[in-house]
């Protein structure tokens, strides 16, 4: 992939310094704005192409649209749910996370809260600080059950209906998403050992809090050691407030180790990704993972040419319902899904979407309703990628390569070109029979517009009516004189 250009970032959050110090000694201008309101965070994000995050931040569709200029958004931590991946992904912005930065400091809260909640060390520590000497409730310690060791790591894998019954302890490590959303709720509270406690250091939701307040007044759930919240803060107290849970303040990054990695990680990465070296921890853009070798760059231009020029040549018959790209070849193995978006791109360029891109071109697809298919077919003989796109009814086929460095075209809707196209510059395309008078009255219509002939590629076929490509200097500026003379005609620029 080209490098992206990112030159301005925001880092809306208290993400740790080592962050701004990377991106400044890279050459990235960076801001510190600390907790800005939404409204001041949407007049604020057009002047920058990068934002950096950490939960606080609640990156909305609207703050995204406001962000025109945005082309990254780097999340400091692991979960971004206060980020509207979708609509980032239809806007072309990457997200990315840094994954394993505190990781540790958050199961290190988990196991601290675990002990806290058996050995009830907070309510001790309080009553305590009332002056008490009160030593009746601590004493009623259930030792801690581990898991057993499965194969591969050392844990038995169980089914949830399985393993509900057996916890005495329930801590919860997943994103926020539909399927782990109220993953504990009053069906599975049911299944539990009455009196299971269990620890939520991972994200708001995943317990159900209504559920879980249910089972705690019951007695069903013993005690909840809880680090996030669906609200945070919450605005509701019960659970807070409730004898048998211990509460932090989403603390589970919060330590210094935890912040350094993740702000030198975020940093890291946005560096690796502007400068073409890698790209780590997108959340969005997987497509994007295998264009950072300079191979593929030649490939990524090609798939979107040979889009253009489908579009050109079949711009009279829209709507398109499919695109089907096929690699061929054992070194395009793994190209054919940045192929696709590519091609994608080109086909859906100087559209009505917005800025098609390598991260937005599927969905755009989607939204437009363009099935998009990819394969790969292994090939001895030779490496090129076909692009067929069903419109109105009719297919149209592409055929391209790299050659020399060279993206280029070999065959267009079953015309093969007796010299590849080199994809590049102005090109006219047009559809006759072969015959020297055409060729004549087409040079001659180039020449009363005043652009020369660079280059000409013709079929390898001798007769019926085939596709001829002309390299140009410039556009015509109106080809309805050609199209006069040839059965079609389209130009483009590459
Ligand atoms: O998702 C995470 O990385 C943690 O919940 C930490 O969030 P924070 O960076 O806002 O502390």
């Amino acid at each position: 992939m080209a490098p992206l250009s990112v030159k301005r970032v925001l880092i809306s959050e208290s993400v740790d310094p080592c962050c701004k110090t990377i991106l400044k000694e890279n050459g990235i201008e960076v801001t510190e704005k600390q907790q800005m309101t939404k409204e001041e965070l949407i007049a604020e994000i057009q002047n920058y192409d990068g934002l950096v995050v950490r939960s606080a931040t609640k990156v909305t569709c609207d703050v995204i649209n406001a962000g025109s200029n945005l082309k990254i958004i780097g999340r400091a931590g692991t979960g971004v749910d206060n980020v509207d991946v979708d609509a980032a992904t239809k806007s072309g912005i990457i997200v990315m996370n840094t994954p394993s930065g505190n990781t540790i400091s958050a199961a290190e809260l988990t196991c601290a809260l675990l002990m806290s909640l058996s050995r009830h060390i907070p309510q001790a520590v309080m009553s305590m600080k009332d002056g008490k000497w009160d030593r009746k409730k601590t004493i009623g310690y259930d030792p801690i059950t581990p898991l057993e060791v499965s194969a591969s790591w050392g844990v038995e894998q169980m089914s949830l209906e399985e393993l509900w019954p057996q916890c005495d302890y329930i801590t919860v490590h997943t994103p926020l998403m539909p399927s782990t959303t109220g993953l504990l709720n009053d069906a599975s509270f049911a299944k539990c050992k009455k009196g299971v406690k269990v620890v939520n250091c991972a994200r708001g939701g995943i317990i159900d809090e209504a559920a879980l307040l249910r089972a705690l007044e019951s007695g069903q759930c013993g005690g909840a050691g809880l680090d996030v919240f669906v609200e945070e803060p919450p605005k509701d107290r019960a659970l807070v407030n409730h004898p048998n849970v211990i509460s932090c303040p989403h603390l589970g990054a919060s330590t210094k180790e935890a912040q350094a990695r993740c702000g030198r990680d975020i940093a890291l990465q946005i560096v690796d990704m502007v400068t073409g070296k890698a790209l780590v921890g997108a959340v969005n853009a997987q497509v994007l993972v295998s264009t950072f070798s300079p191979d593929s760059h030649q490939w990524i231009r090609l798939g979107e040419s040979m889009g253009r020029v489908l579009k050109a040549c079949t711009a009279s018959k829209e709507p398109y319902s499919q695109v089907h790209v096929t690699s061929l070849g054992e070194s395009l193995k793994k190209s054919s899904g940045f192929l696709s978006s590519a091609a994608v791109v080109g086909l859906l360029a100087e559209g009505p979407q917005k800025g098609p891109n390598l991260v937005n071109a599927l969905p755009l697809a989607a939204e437009t309703g363009i099935t998009v298919q990819t394969d790969h077919k292994d090939s001895d003989e030779r490496e090129v990628c076909v692009v067929e796109v069903s419109v109105n009814g009719s297919s149209f086929t592409t055929v391209g390569s790299v050659q020399a460095g060279v993206p280029v075209l070999l065959e267009l809707n079953g015309s093969v070109f007796r010299q590849p196209v080199p994809l590049t510059g102005h090109l006219l395309f047009f559809k006759a029979s072969n015959s020297t008078e055409l060729l004549l009255s087409v040079t001659g219509v180039l020449a009363a517009a005043g652009v020369e002939l660079q280059s000409f590629s013709a079929s390898t076929a001798s007769s019926g009516e085939q596709w001829y490509c002309m390299g140009i200097s410039s556009l015509l500026g109106d080809i309805g004189a050609l199209k006069s003379l040839a059965k079609e005609a389209a130009q483009l620029t590459v």
